[in-house]
């Protein structure tokens, strides 16, 4: 790598923080990383997730500035941004970036149940809470007057691209994840608009949209000068966070299956042709190269791990050392995740359950693992869910996220799944999918092309099932299943 080699930037919004990563266009490596953090707004509301998008922007020049520290600025050629999927930003005519209507209701917030379960009734196909079209419709419903002002809807990524470049975009990737894409089509379906209000497609409140091969403009100089970055530099279009995950752990370039352990648990695989799945466990998503990325979604998946780690002050070091003494199957202790609700399955007001408790068993150790099996429980039930619906059985696993941080997650996925866990040599794989869609439009070349011609570094670490435990998690995957079907399904 020569000291002058030109780099890219990619941004990662996620939940729980910013990501950033500069990858270096000559050798083809990250060469640094930076992070920030963030929370959720606090509220006694149940189902509520909000942030407010000014500490998304503030995120982003948390970890630039850590990123570009000590580095020749002037060597950055251009950014692209990832983002959370689903939630919806709200701005009035006058579009700025400082005003926004309200703060911006999350991926996870669940409040649109209703509105979720009558969408799906007039528009025939499982719409859950998630989904932004459900959000719009919960505003108009409960916030009349902010609806009344709304004049652009966006997606967190296509907020901080209006923070970069002045213009609002949407590209397929996140654009697949509002509800209101006609995802064969590629166009914004007018039904779905239509089901929350005609002043949708009247007022045309839904962005221009674009693909993944173009640049949407350039760095504003003034924000330029705010994160230390060349003015002018090309900004990518960036995507949802999954689709750009997608591309940072090489399934662009094959056939591979992806789990994410964020703050959602995802596991997803990459599809040339778009697979519809009428009962929404299968959400019909795009990826960021053109192509398609059927992908299923839990809402519980770290944020349990984290719930045992606040209660008892522990580092994930250290409960992960403890659990490692418990049983593959917690000896019959079940935590059923669902503590914000739950999406798929659809159960947006299942509440966590503890159960089979015993006296002596309320130890940090089994608790964190019951927290680390239930939410890996909760992906392999989905995932039976998905193949039942129609997707092609893997036989290995791409595992990134915070939780693939985690040895012995690793394994209870592995061992869970029957199934070879493979880590891909960079965790932070939303980041830097979003860098490689910079390089690949800096370089002039199609996503597609980029990615083909410039493979990723061999995977990292290989995880392999123990047989033996086979049977314990069968048997914890039906309880878990009947206990939650018995608590929570209508
Ligand atoms: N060693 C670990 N064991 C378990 N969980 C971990 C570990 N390291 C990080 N995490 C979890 O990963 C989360 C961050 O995951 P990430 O994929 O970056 O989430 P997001 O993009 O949703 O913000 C952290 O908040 C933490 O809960
Ligand atoms: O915060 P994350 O990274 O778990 O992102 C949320 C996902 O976009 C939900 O699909």
């Amino acid at each position: 790598m020569s000291e002058a080699s030109p780099v890219v930037l990619g941004i990662d919004v996620g939940t729980q923080g910013a990501k950033a990563v500069l990858y270096d266009l000559s050798s083809h490596a990250v060469l640094a990383k930076g992070s920030s953090s963030n929370s959720i707004l606090p509220s006694d509301v149940p189902g509520r997730a909000e942030q407010h998008p000014a500490t998304w922007l503030q995120g982003v020049r948390e970890a630039v500035a850590q990123v570009l520290c000590g580095l020749d600025a002037a060597r950055v050629r251009g950014v692209a941004v990832s983002g959370q999927q689903h939630g919806l930003v709200v701005l009035d005519a006058e579009g700025q970036v400082q005003r926004v209507l309200r703060p911006a209701k999350l991926w996870c917030d669940t409040e649109s149940a209703a509105e979720a379960a009558e969408l799906s009734h007039t528009l025939e196909w499982t719409l859950v809470p998630s989904f932004t079209i459900t959000k719009l419709l919960w505003l108009k419903r409960h916030e009349p007057e902010v609806f009344a002002r709304v004049a652009c809807v966006l997606l967190p990524h296509d907020y901080v691209n209006l923070w970069l470049t002045g213009r609002r975009v949407m590209e397929f990737g996140d654009a697949s994840g509002t509800g209101f894409l006609d995802v064969g089509a590629r166009r914004w379906s007018e039904g779905a608009m239509d089901a929350v209000d005609p002043r949708v497609r009247a007022e045309g409140m839904l962005p221009p949209l674009v693909g993944p091969n173009e640049a949407i403009g350039t760095l504003l100089a003034e924000v330029a000068a705010e994160l230390g970055l060349p003015g002018g530099i090309l900004v990518a279009p960036g995507s949802g966070d999954n689709a750009c995950s997608a591309l940072g752990a090489g399934l662009a370039g094959d056939g591979a299956t992806v789990m994410s352990l964020g703050t959602s648990g995802t596991l997803f695989a990459r599809s040339a042709t778009p697979i519809l799945d009428p009962t929404g466990i299968i959400c019909p998503f795009c990826d960021a190269t053109g192509a398609y990325l059927p992908l299923l979604c839990t809402l519980n998946c770290t944020r349990v791990l984290e719930e045992v780690r606040e209660s008892f002050g522990l580092e994930h070091a250290e409960l992960t050392c403890l659990a490692q003494s418990e049983p593959p199957g917690c000896s019959g202790v079940t935590w059923l995740p669902y503590m914000i609700g739950e999406r798929t399955p659809s159960w947006p007001h299942a509440t966590g359950a503890l159960l089979g408790l015993r006296p002596g068993c309320l130890r940090p150790g089994l608790l964190y693992r019951a927290a680390m099996e239930g939410s890996t429980l909760s992906l392999l039930s989905g995932y039976r869910r998905m193949l039942a619906a129609g997707l092609s059985p893997c036989d290995e696993l791409r595992l990134v996220g915070g939780g693939a941080n985690n040895p012995l997650w690793r394994q209870v996925v592995a061992d869970a799944f029957q199934m070879k866990v493979l880590l891909p040599a960079e965790a932070d794989s939303a980041a830097l999918g979003a860098a490689l869609q910079a390089a690949a439009i800096v370089e002039g070349a199609t996503v597609a092309g980029y990615v083909a011609a410039h493979p990723l570094p061999s995977l990292g670490q290989v995880v392999t099932p123990k047989t033996e435990h086979k049977q314990a998690y069968e048997a914890a995957l039906r309880l878990f299943e009947q206990m939650g079907a018995h608590l929570f399904a209508r």
